[in-house]
């Protein structure tokens, strides 16, 4: 019977969010999705202009469907990130920390900005600005999280701190929208948005293999026989050892 219960507890506490025959128009342009966002980290590809922004501010409610549903399960915070939306509000690198309402010392050692705590925030680089707000949304309390693009302006080694901080989350849907593959954390599922239409490619790295736009380096990995163990980039450098071993 306890079992039972601690059964019930974990499943309810997973989030997920589900899309049911949701169609938008803007303009010329059309987008229809279906599918299941589970607990782990999605990422979404797709050429540029094809939907994933659109389909970003979907998930996060910011727009609302023209028909169909979607569904949110246990996702009571949500966050949507876009490069272009982020919005100072206060002085200091301490008082912007706090303005999330997270666990400010914690965002603030995460980000790299200990010391600077009493600096003006617009003295900031962008890349450290952007660290700032990654790392409070990574550690905030969010059921719920797209990350449309969080790469761009950020350079290597913020790269793979950004990855090392999503590999840590545990229970929260993770949506990555990025058009970059060769720095990403462990993925669990591939999307791809093709002039509109989602499609579900399945679960990393067994789908891997039915890619059919899979960028030029899984194809080639995959053309020589060596098939990656998933899309991290650790994945990807073995794989590719592995060809020229
Ligand atoms: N307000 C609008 N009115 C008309 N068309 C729009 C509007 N906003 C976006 N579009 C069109 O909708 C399509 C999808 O845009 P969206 O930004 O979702 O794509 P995307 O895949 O995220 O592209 P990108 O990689 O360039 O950000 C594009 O063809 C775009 O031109």
């Amino acid at each position: 019977m306890q079992k039972l219960h601690q059964e019930i507890s974990v499943r309810t506490l997973k989030a997920g969010i589900t899309l049911l025959q949701v169609s938008l128009k803007k303009g010329s342009f059309r987008l229809s999705a279906d599918g299941e966002f589970f607990s782990g980290v999605h990422l979404l590809t797709g050429r540029v202009g094809s939907g994933k922004t659109s389909l970003g501010e979907l998930l996060t409610g910011i727009i609302t469907p023209d028909s169909g549903s979607i569904i949110q399960e246990n996702c009571r915070r949500v966050m949507l990130l876009q490069d272009t939306s982020y919005h100072v509000s206060t002085i200091t690198v301490r008082e912007e920390a706090a303005s999330w309402h997270g666990d400010e010392k914690r965002i603030i050692a995460l980000s790299g900005l200990f010391g600077k705590e009493e600096t003006d925030i617009f003295a900031l680089s962008r890349g450290e600005l952007k660290r700032l707000e990654l790392a409070a949304i990574l550690t905030g309390r969010y059921d719920l999280i797209v990350l449309d693009e969080p790469y761009a302006g950020l350079d290597k080694d913020a790269r793979k701190w950004v990855n090392r901080i999503i590999a840590g989350c545990n229970n929260k849907v993770i949506i990555l929208i990025s058009h970059d593959i060769t720095s990403l954390p462990p993925v669990d599922f591939l999307w791809e948005m093709d002039n509109g239409t989602l499609t579900c490619i399945g679960k990393v790295p067994e789908c891997l293999i039915g890619w059919s736009r899979a960028p030029p380096l899984i194809r080639f990995l995959l053309n020589n026989g060596s098939y990656p163990k998933g899309l991290a980039r650790l994945d990807l450098e073995e794989a590719v050892c592995r060809i020229h071993a």
